[in-house]
């Protein structure tokens, strides 16, 4: 059984490096920075929750390629949950529309140049266990 619910996180890697994004609110989580992603609406799969948040905040086309185990705890009755995404061909680079007021990709060695939110730091470490390969 899935317990509480569901904020989907976006390991989003390409050339193998990760995204990072810098979010603009609410105060308390601004400046600091996370996997993008957001809440599973009624009706969706986590999947699809993923793929339509990257489209909304980021403005790419991107698709899911597997889960990240482990599962986070947020404030109540949120879980944060991980799944590596690549861009599809031809998908615009991502932008900070919405959300963010900055991106960044991390090689490897850069994973911990940004200051992650607290709950994030264990979610990205097991994320770059799981770096897809590059192509
Ligand atoms: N998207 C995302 N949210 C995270 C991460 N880590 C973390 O603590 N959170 C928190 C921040 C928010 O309180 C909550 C997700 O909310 P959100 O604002 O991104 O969700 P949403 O896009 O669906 O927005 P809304 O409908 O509430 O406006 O989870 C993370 O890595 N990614």
């Amino acid at each position: 059984m899935t317990v509480g619910v569901t904020v989907v996180g976006a390991a989003l890697f390409d050339e193998g490096r990760l995204l990072a994004a810098r979010r603009s609110a609410p105060p308390e989580l601004a400046g600091r920075w996370e996997l993008p992603g957001g809440k599973v609406e009624k009706g969706e799969t986590p999947e699809q929750a993923l793929v339509r948040e990257l489209r909304e905040e980021l403005g790419v086309d991107a698709r899911t390629v597997g889960r990240v185990p482990g599962e986070w705890p947020l404030r109540e009755p949120y879980v944060l949950r991980v799944w590596t995404a690549l861009l599809e061909p031809g998908s615009p680079a991502p932008a900070p529309l919405q959300d963010h007021d900055e991106l960044r990709w991390l090689s490897p060695e850069e994973i911990w140049d940004v200051d992650w939110l607290d709950q994030d730091v264990p979610a990205v470490r097991r994320a770059l266990e799981h770096r897809p390969p590059v192509r």
